[in-house]
């Protein structure tokens, strides 16, 4: 009898390390014009348009019926101004979709040599990530590149695929191409993936796909609390971080870093607690930046929940809703944060 899942997991690893692939090569070959900016002022490159595509394109041929709820859209793309922009997603997107087939990959997935898509196709696979989420059904999310100043930067960001059936998480893969493969050989060898089934339990791959290694999240040791926080001031309230290690006694200094690599270093006890605070802009998180965190931190033995200890609810639409403020921790120690956090918020007169 096959897992319940089994064939949307393998799918999703195939799509994940053929776009951590792409984005690692194009890293290397990111010249200054291709990032731009878009209309909330967030950076975009060549590599978040060109991963999208590849995803699309391969979740698109396995379940054709399935719709994708994606951070990116081909609009600008398509404009006649940014031709030579479209042309290099074009170019990178084919290298990533006919590059030799590699472990778990099967010709029938439509990758490998010869399989190339024409400009007009990679665009629409793009534009495939346009659902606008719900309640009832199945669908995918993805961000591409999550984190992408961290990537600009040289650090840390994830390429993040989740499927939702009816507004529940029920598959996740957070692939970092930037994260040491064992914490504690932090100039070792880079790159895994988070993989996490509902009811399955979780485990980290490498990108190669050669190792892999299960996932709890272990106890935290009394006195060794720490944080992991975004490295952004404008993504999350790290002020508000500091009142909580006051109020909690914490002394060891954050683990900062760029995207949904957070949740995996929780997963696997890098940090004891990722606490993402909003900064009061009335900015509503995205589905795509929390989906297969939360369920690797749920399936890991951990909790996550808003600041008012309220769940996570992804059937809402593209965005969390009224969700504000993520905590994600241990079982050991996500009750005492949040109780930390409602007295800090209550201490400023917020709720
Ligand atoms: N104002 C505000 N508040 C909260 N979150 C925001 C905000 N603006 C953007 N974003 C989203 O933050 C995503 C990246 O956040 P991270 O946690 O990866 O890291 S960091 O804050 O950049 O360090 C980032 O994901 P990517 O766009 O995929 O990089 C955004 O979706
Ligand atoms: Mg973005
Ligand atoms: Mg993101
Ligand atoms: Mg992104």
């Amino acid at each position: 009898m096959t897992l319940p899942y089994a064939f949307e997991k393998q799918v999703a690893l195939v799509a994940v390390r053929r776009a951590c692939a792409l984005t690692s090569s194009v890293f290397n070959r990111l010249v200054k014009n291709e990032t731009l900016t878009k209309g909330d002022k967030s950076p975009v490159t060549v590599g978040d348009y060109s991963a999208q595509a590849v995803v699309n394109t391969i979740l698109g041929r396995a379940f054709p019926a399935d719709p994708i709820v994606g951070e990116e859209d081909a609009a600008e793309m398509r404009q006649e101004s940014n031709s030579e922009l479209k042309n290099r997603i074009i170019a990178l997107a084919n290298e990533a979709l006919t590059a030799p087939l590699g472990p778990g990959e099967t010709s029938d997935l439509g990758l490998g040599p010869g399989q190339e898509r024409t400009p007009e196709e990679l665009m629409d696979a793009i534009d495939r990530g346009g659902d606008q989420g719900g309640r009832t059904g199945r669908r995918w999310t993805l961000d591409p590149i999550d984190g992408t100043k961290g990537f600009l930067r040289g650090g840390q960001y994830a390429v993040c695929l989740a499927l939702i059936v009816d507004g529940k998480v029920v598959l996740g893969l957070i692939g970092c191409p930037n994260l040491p493969v064992k914490s504690d050989e932090p100039n070792g060898r880079k790159g895994c993936i988070f993989v996490v089934v509902k009811g399955q339990g979780a485990e980290q791959v490498t990108l190669s796909g050669d190792r892999s290694v299960p996932l709890t999240i272990p106890p935290v040791v009394p006195g060794t609390l720490n944080f992991l926080e975004s490295v952004e001031a404008a993504h999350a309230d790290l002020a508000f971080n500091n009142r909580i290690s006051e109020l909690l006694n914490i002394t060891r200094a954050p683990a900062r870093m760029d995207s949904q690599a957070k949740y995996g270093c929780l997963a696997r006890g890098d940090g004891g607690v990722y606490l993402r605070m909003p900064t009061g802009t009335g900015y509503r998180e995205k589905i795509w930046d929390h989906a297969s965190g939360s369920l690797l931190v749920e399936e890991c033995g951990g909790i996550i929940t808003d600041s008012r200890g309220k769940s996570l609810d992804f059937g809402l639409g593209r965005s969390l809703g009224e969700n504000y403020g993520f905590i994600a921790a241990g079982k050991d120690v996500h009750g005492q944060v949040l109780a930390a956090v409602q007295q800090a918020l209550a201490e400023i007169g917020r709720k």
